[in-house]
């Protein structure tokens, strides 16, 4: 019911802040845009799901998350991905691993300091209900 829609909105006003924030964060840039197939044509050979900083804010719009934790499982593979992706001991690979861990502790930072765990268990109990 509104109530509800009231919760979702809410919901949607703090994910989108969360991701535009990381997304202004410089330290992130490689993380927000798809990688661009052209240019690295063997990533979806070996990154089953691809993740991006603006394909979450996307996901938002379209109201795909209900709950925080949906939106913790896809931001999570932006930095799971990119680990994949650069295992190596070349300089290059380490540099994009650090970010990744840096995207890592960011997320869990925000949500963390800024997550109400009322709030949170409301959405759960709407995820339930539908
Ligand atoms: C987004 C992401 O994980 C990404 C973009 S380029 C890249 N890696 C490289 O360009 C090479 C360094 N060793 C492969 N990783």
């Amino acid at each position: 019911e509104q109530q509800e829609e009231d919760v979702l909105r809410e919901l949607r006003l703090f994910l989108r802040n969360i991701t535009e924030r990381l997304s202004l964060d410089r330290r992130f840039k490689a993380f927000t845009k798809p990688v661009d197939i052209e240019e690295v044509p063997d990533y979806i050979l070996v990154i089953k799901k691809p993740m991006d900083l603006s394909t979450l804010l996307t996901n938002i719009d379209e109201s795909k998350y209900v709950t925080v934790g949906k939106f913790m499982s896809d931001a999570d593979l932006i930095w799971r991905n990119a680990l994949e992706y650069n295992p190596d001991s070349d300089p290059m690979d380490r540099h994009i691993r650090h970010r990744a861990y840096a995207l890592k502790d960011t997320i869990r930072a925000i949500i963390r300091d800024e997550l109400d765990e009322e709030f949170e268990r409301v959405c759960e109990e709407i995820r339930e209900s539908r």
